[in-house]
Protein backbone atom coordinates (compact mmCIF):
# COMPACT_ATOMS: atom_id res chain seq x y z
CA UNK A 1 0.00 0.00 0.00
CA UNK A 2 1.15 3.20 -0.98
CA UNK A 3 1.12 5.90 1.67
CA UNK A 4 0.39 9.41 1.05
CA UNK A 5 2.73 12.04 1.48
CA UNK A 6 3.96 12.90 4.96
CA UNK A 7 1.74 15.49 6.74
CA UNK A 8 3.00 16.79 9.93
CA UNK A 9 1.45 15.13 13.17
CA UNK A 10 -0.99 17.14 15.25
CA UNK A 11 0.44 18.67 17.72
CA UNK A 12 0.61 17.15 21.58
CA UNK A 13 -1.86 18.96 24.43
CA UNK A 14 1.55 21.15 25.67
CA UNK A 15 2.46 22.61 22.46
CA UNK A 16 1.43 26.38 21.78
CA UNK A 17 -1.45 26.86 19.92
CA UNK A 18 -1.30 28.10 16.83
CA UNK A 19 -3.17 31.19 14.81
CA UNK A 20 -5.09 28.21 13.03
CA UNK A 21 -6.46 26.10 15.41
CA UNK A 22 -7.06 23.14 13.41
CA UNK A 23 -4.27 21.28 14.08
CA UNK A 24 -5.30 21.72 17.89
CA UNK A 25 -8.99 20.57 17.24
CA UNK A 26 -8.04 17.41 15.43
CA UNK A 27 -5.51 16.60 18.19
CA UNK A 28 -8.80 16.75 20.51
CA UNK A 29 -10.96 14.99 18.02
CA UNK A 30 -8.01 12.23 17.50
CA UNK A 31 -7.61 11.50 21.65
CA UNK A 32 -11.79 11.78 21.99
CA UNK A 33 -12.38 9.51 19.38
CA UNK A 34 -9.78 7.25 21.25
CA UNK A 35 -11.49 7.29 24.39
CA UNK A 36 -14.83 6.56 22.25
CA UNK A 37 -13.49 2.96 21.12
CA UNK A 38 -11.34 2.23 24.48
CA UNK A 39 -14.86 2.44 26.45
CA UNK A 40 -16.19 0.13 23.98
CA UNK A 41 -13.32 -2.54 24.03
CA UNK A 42 -12.23 -2.09 27.14
CA UNK A 43 -13.61 -3.49 31.22
CA UNK A 44 -13.35 0.10 33.23
CA UNK A 45 -14.20 0.67 37.04
CA UNK A 46 -17.45 2.37 37.71
CA UNK A 47 -15.66 5.20 39.90
CA UNK A 48 -13.84 5.88 36.41
CA UNK A 49 -16.89 5.94 34.79
CA UNK A 50 -18.16 8.30 36.75
CA UNK A 51 -15.20 10.82 36.79
CA UNK A 52 -15.40 10.48 32.70
CA UNK A 53 -19.15 11.38 33.08
CA UNK A 54 -18.37 14.14 35.60
CA UNK A 55 -15.33 15.85 33.31
CA UNK A 56 -16.77 15.02 30.17
CA UNK A 57 -20.63 17.32 31.21
CA UNK A 58 -18.22 19.88 33.03
CA UNK A 59 -15.91 20.29 29.74
CA UNK A 60 -19.25 20.13 27.71
CA UNK A 61 -21.03 22.69 29.48
CA UNK A 62 -17.87 25.09 28.49
CA UNK A 63 -17.24 24.29 25.18
CA UNK A 64 -21.63 25.06 24.97
CA UNK A 65 -20.81 28.46 25.88
CA UNK A 66 -18.53 29.20 23.03
CA UNK A 67 -20.01 31.37 20.27
CA UNK A 68 -21.76 29.17 17.67
CA UNK A 69 -19.50 28.03 14.78
CA UNK A 70 -20.11 28.22 11.02
CA UNK A 71 -19.84 25.21 8.63
CA UNK A 72 -17.25 27.29 5.87
CA UNK A 73 -20.24 26.99 3.33
CA UNK A 74 -18.26 29.27 0.40
CA UNK A 75 -15.26 27.18 0.49
CA UNK A 76 -17.70 24.56 0.24
CA UNK A 77 -19.15 25.75 -2.93
CA UNK A 78 -15.90 27.57 -4.77
CA UNK A 79 -11.94 26.37 -3.63
CA UNK A 80 -13.21 23.07 -3.27
CA UNK A 81 -13.91 23.17 -7.09
CA UNK A 82 -11.35 24.98 -8.14
CA UNK A 83 -8.48 22.50 -8.24
CA UNK A 84 -7.79 19.10 -9.52
CA UNK A 85 -6.32 17.15 -5.97
CA UNK A 86 -3.11 15.78 -7.08
CA UNK A 87 -1.53 12.26 -7.30
CA UNK A 88 -1.03 11.01 -3.87
CA UNK A 89 -2.85 14.12 -2.05
CA UNK A 90 -4.73 13.72 1.52
CA UNK A 91 -8.19 15.04 1.01
CA UNK A 92 -10.88 16.42 3.11
CA UNK A 93 -13.78 18.03 1.75
CA UNK A 94 -14.86 19.13 5.34
CA UNK A 95 -12.72 18.47 8.01
CA UNK A 96 -16.03 18.12 10.60
CA UNK A 97 -17.22 15.38 8.17
CA UNK A 98 -18.48 12.40 10.19
CA UNK A 99 -16.51 9.59 7.70
CA UNK A 100 -13.28 11.36 6.75
CA UNK A 101 -12.86 14.46 8.57
CA UNK A 102 -10.29 14.67 11.16
CA UNK A 103 -11.36 16.91 13.29
CA UNK A 104 -14.80 14.92 14.22
CA UNK A 105 -14.80 13.59 17.70
CA UNK A 106 -17.00 10.81 16.67
CA UNK A 107 -16.24 9.95 13.20
CA UNK A 108 -14.61 7.65 11.24
CA UNK A 109 -11.35 9.31 10.48
CA UNK A 110 -10.85 7.79 7.13
CA UNK A 111 -8.05 9.07 5.38
CA UNK A 112 -8.81 9.54 1.40
CA UNK A 113 -6.27 10.48 -1.62
CA UNK A 114 -6.32 10.48 -5.21
CA UNK A 115 -4.49 7.74 -7.09
CA UNK A 116 -5.04 8.09 -10.87
CA UNK A 117 -8.32 8.19 -11.47
CA UNK A 118 -9.56 6.47 -8.15
CA UNK A 119 -9.96 8.25 -4.47
CA UNK A 120 -8.39 5.55 -2.53
CA UNK A 121 -8.60 5.53 1.39
CA UNK A 122 -7.10 3.59 4.40
CA UNK A 123 -10.12 3.29 7.05
CA UNK A 124 -9.99 1.01 10.70
CA UNK A 125 -13.45 1.12 12.12
CA UNK A 126 -12.58 1.25 15.89
CA UNK A 127 -14.54 -0.94 18.38
CA UNK A 128 -17.51 1.87 19.09
CA UNK A 129 -18.50 0.44 15.07
CA UNK A 130 -19.10 -2.68 15.42
CA UNK A 131 -22.63 -3.36 14.49
CA UNK A 132 -23.18 -7.62 14.22
CA UNK A 133 -20.62 -9.87 16.56
CA UNK A 134 -17.20 -8.57 15.32
CA UNK A 135 -18.24 -6.84 12.37
CA UNK A 136 -18.46 -3.38 11.77
CA UNK A 137 -22.00 -2.18 11.47
CA UNK A 138 -23.19 -2.42 7.88
CA UNK A 139 -24.45 1.68 8.06
CA UNK A 140 -21.03 2.82 8.68
CA UNK A 141 -19.77 0.68 6.14
CA UNK A 142 -22.05 2.39 3.60
CA UNK A 143 -21.10 5.90 5.07
CA UNK A 144 -17.49 5.25 3.98
CA UNK A 145 -18.43 4.15 0.75
CA UNK A 146 -20.74 7.28 0.11
CA UNK A 147 -18.09 10.05 0.89
CA UNK A 148 -15.50 7.84 -0.96
CA UNK A 149 -17.97 7.85 -3.84
CA UNK A 150 -18.03 11.74 -2.97
CA UNK A 151 -15.06 11.90 -3.66
CA UNK A 152 -14.46 10.96 -7.23
CA UNK A 153 -16.69 14.46 -7.81
CA UNK A 154 -13.60 16.27 -6.92
CA UNK A 155 -11.61 14.79 -10.22
CA UNK A 156 -14.13 16.02 -12.50
CA UNK A 157 -15.41 19.18 -10.44
CA UNK A 158 -18.97 17.91 -10.45
CA UNK A 159 -20.87 19.01 -7.44
CA UNK A 160 -23.27 16.38 -6.81
CA UNK A 161 -25.97 14.71 -4.31
CA UNK A 162 -26.37 10.70 -3.92
CA UNK A 163 -29.38 9.72 -5.09
CA UNK A 164 -29.48 6.51 -4.54
CA UNK A 165 -26.51 4.13 -3.38
CA UNK A 166 -26.28 0.01 -2.77
CA UNK A 167 -23.95 -2.10 -0.69
CA UNK A 168 -23.36 -5.50 -1.34
CA UNK A 169 -21.98 -7.01 1.93
CA UNK A 170 -19.84 -10.17 0.54
CA UNK A 171 -17.56 -10.59 3.58
CA UNK A 172 -17.99 -9.45 7.02
CA UNK A 173 -16.10 -6.32 7.91
CA UNK A 174 -13.81 -6.93 10.65
CA UNK A 175 -13.38 -4.16 13.18
CA UNK A 176 -9.78 -2.61 14.20
CA UNK A 177 -7.67 -3.73 11.13
CA UNK A 178 -6.60 -1.69 8.48
CA UNK A 179 -8.64 -1.92 5.42
CA UNK A 180 -8.94 -0.22 1.65
CA UNK A 181 -11.67 1.62 0.29
CA UNK A 182 -11.34 2.85 -3.15
CA UNK A 183 -14.42 4.50 -5.86
CA UNK A 184 -14.22 5.31 -9.15
CA UNK A 185 -16.64 6.67 -11.88
CA UNK A 186 -18.33 3.82 -13.87
CA UNK A 187 -20.21 6.41 -16.26
CA UNK A 188 -22.00 9.74 -16.67
CA UNK A 189 -25.37 10.14 -18.06
CA UNK A 190 -26.17 14.11 -18.41
CA UNK A 191 -26.42 14.90 -14.73
CA UNK A 192 -26.61 11.37 -13.53
CA UNK A 193 -23.19 10.41 -12.51
CA UNK A 194 -22.31 6.78 -11.99
CA UNK A 195 -19.74 5.79 -9.27
CA UNK A 196 -18.60 2.52 -7.98
CA UNK A 197 -16.14 1.24 -5.21
CA UNK A 198 -15.32 -1.72 -2.85
CA UNK A 199 -14.07 -1.85 0.17
CA UNK A 200 -10.84 -4.63 0.96
CA UNK A 201 -8.75 -6.04 3.32
CA UNK A 202 -5.29 -4.78 3.43
CA UNK A 203 -4.02 -8.21 1.54
CA UNK A 204 -6.67 -7.13 -0.84
CA UNK A 205 -9.96 -9.29 -0.54
CA UNK A 206 -13.03 -8.18 -1.08
CA UNK A 207 -15.40 -7.52 1.81
CA UNK A 208 -17.99 -5.02 0.05
CA UNK A 209 -18.75 -3.49 -3.16
CA UNK A 210 -20.67 -0.28 -3.78
CA UNK A 211 -22.66 1.05 -6.97
CA UNK A 212 -24.32 4.43 -6.57
CA UNK A 213 -25.93 7.49 -8.91
CA UNK A 214 -25.12 11.13 -7.58
CA UNK A 215 -27.21 13.39 -9.48
CA UNK A 216 -24.98 16.47 -10.35
CA UNK A 217 -26.48 19.75 -9.48
CA UNK A 218 -25.20 23.90 -9.22
CA UNK A 219 -22.53 25.00 -6.90
CA UNK A 220 -25.30 26.92 -5.34
CA UNK A 221 -27.20 24.01 -4.13
CA UNK A 222 -24.57 22.99 -1.99
CA UNK A 223 -25.91 24.38 1.06
C1 LIG B 1 -21.99 16.12 2.68
C2 LIG B 1 -22.57 16.68 1.49
C3 LIG B 1 -21.67 17.38 0.61
C4 LIG B 1 -21.93 17.08 -0.77
C5 LIG B 1 -21.19 17.97 -1.66
C6 LIG B 1 -20.30 17.27 -2.58
C7 LIG B 1 -18.90 17.59 -2.25
C8 LIG B 1 -17.97 16.55 -2.87
C9 LIG B 1 -16.68 16.64 -2.33
C10 LIG B 1 -16.19 15.73 -1.52
C11 LIG B 1 -16.86 14.49 -1.10
C12 LIG B 1 -18.18 14.67 -0.47
C13 LIG B 1 -18.62 13.43 0.16
C14 LIG B 1 -20.07 13.55 0.39
C15 LIG B 1 -20.67 12.24 0.14
C16 LIG B 1 -21.99 12.23 0.73
C17 LIG B 1 -22.95 12.84 -0.23
C18 LIG B 1 -24.22 13.01 0.43
O1 LIG B 1 -24.45 12.53 1.52
S1 LIG B 1 -25.39 13.88 -0.35
C19 LIG B 1 -26.68 13.86 0.84
C20 LIG B 1 -27.64 12.74 0.63
N1 LIG B 1 -28.41 12.97 -0.55
C21 LIG B 1 -29.34 13.91 -0.59
O2 LIG B 1 -29.61 14.63 0.34
C22 LIG B 1 -30.06 14.05 -1.89
C23 LIG B 1 -31.53 14.34 -1.67
N2 LIG B 1 -32.19 14.43 -2.98
C24 LIG B 1 -32.15 15.56 -3.71
O3 LIG B 1 -31.62 16.60 -3.28
C25 LIG B 1 -32.70 15.49 -5.07
O4 LIG B 1 -33.66 14.46 -5.13
C26 LIG B 1 -31.61 15.23 -6.13
C27 LIG B 1 -30.59 16.37 -6.14
C28 LIG B 1 -30.88 13.90 -5.92
C29 LIG B 1 -32.24 15.15 -7.52
O5 LIG B 1 -33.19 16.18 -7.60
P1 LIG B 1 -33.29 17.13 -8.88
O6 LIG B 1 -34.61 17.82 -8.82
O7 LIG B 1 -32.09 18.03 -8.93
O8 LIG B 1 -33.16 16.23 -10.14
P2 LIG B 1 -34.29 15.31 -10.84
O9 LIG B 1 -34.81 16.07 -12.00
O10 LIG B 1 -35.25 14.81 -9.83
O11 LIG B 1 -33.41 14.07 -11.33
C30 LIG B 1 -32.45 14.18 -12.38
C31 LIG B 1 -32.26 12.78 -12.91
O12 LIG B 1 -31.73 11.90 -11.86
C32 LIG B 1 -32.68 10.85 -11.56
N3 LIG B 1 -32.76 10.70 -10.12
C33 LIG B 1 -32.88 11.67 -9.22
N4 LIG B 1 -32.91 11.19 -8.00
C34 LIG B 1 -32.84 9.86 -8.12
C35 LIG B 1 -32.79 8.80 -7.16
N5 LIG B 1 -32.90 9.08 -5.87
N6 LIG B 1 -32.68 7.56 -7.61
C36 LIG B 1 -32.59 7.29 -8.94
N7 LIG B 1 -32.60 8.27 -9.90
C37 LIG B 1 -32.74 9.53 -9.47
C38 LIG B 1 -34.02 11.33 -12.12
O13 LIG B 1 -34.84 10.24 -12.44
C39 LIG B 1 -33.57 12.12 -13.32
O14 LIG B 1 -33.27 11.20 -14.34
P3 LIG B 1 -33.71 11.48 -15.87
O15 LIG B 1 -32.98 12.72 -16.29
O16 LIG B 1 -35.18 11.64 -15.85
O17 LIG B 1 -33.25 10.24 -16.62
Amino acid sequence: MTNPPSEPPPPTVDEPIAADTLPVRIAAAEAMRRLNHAMVAHETDPELLQRIAREANATAAIVEAGARRQRPIRQMKTQLWQTTPEEGQRLAHFEECMVSGRANPMGIAMQPRRQGDRIVADVNFGAAFEGAPKRAHGGAVAAVMDDIMGYVLLLTATPAFTGRLSISYRAPTPVQTDLVASAWMDRRDGRKVFLVGDLRTAEGDLIAEADALFVAIPRERLT
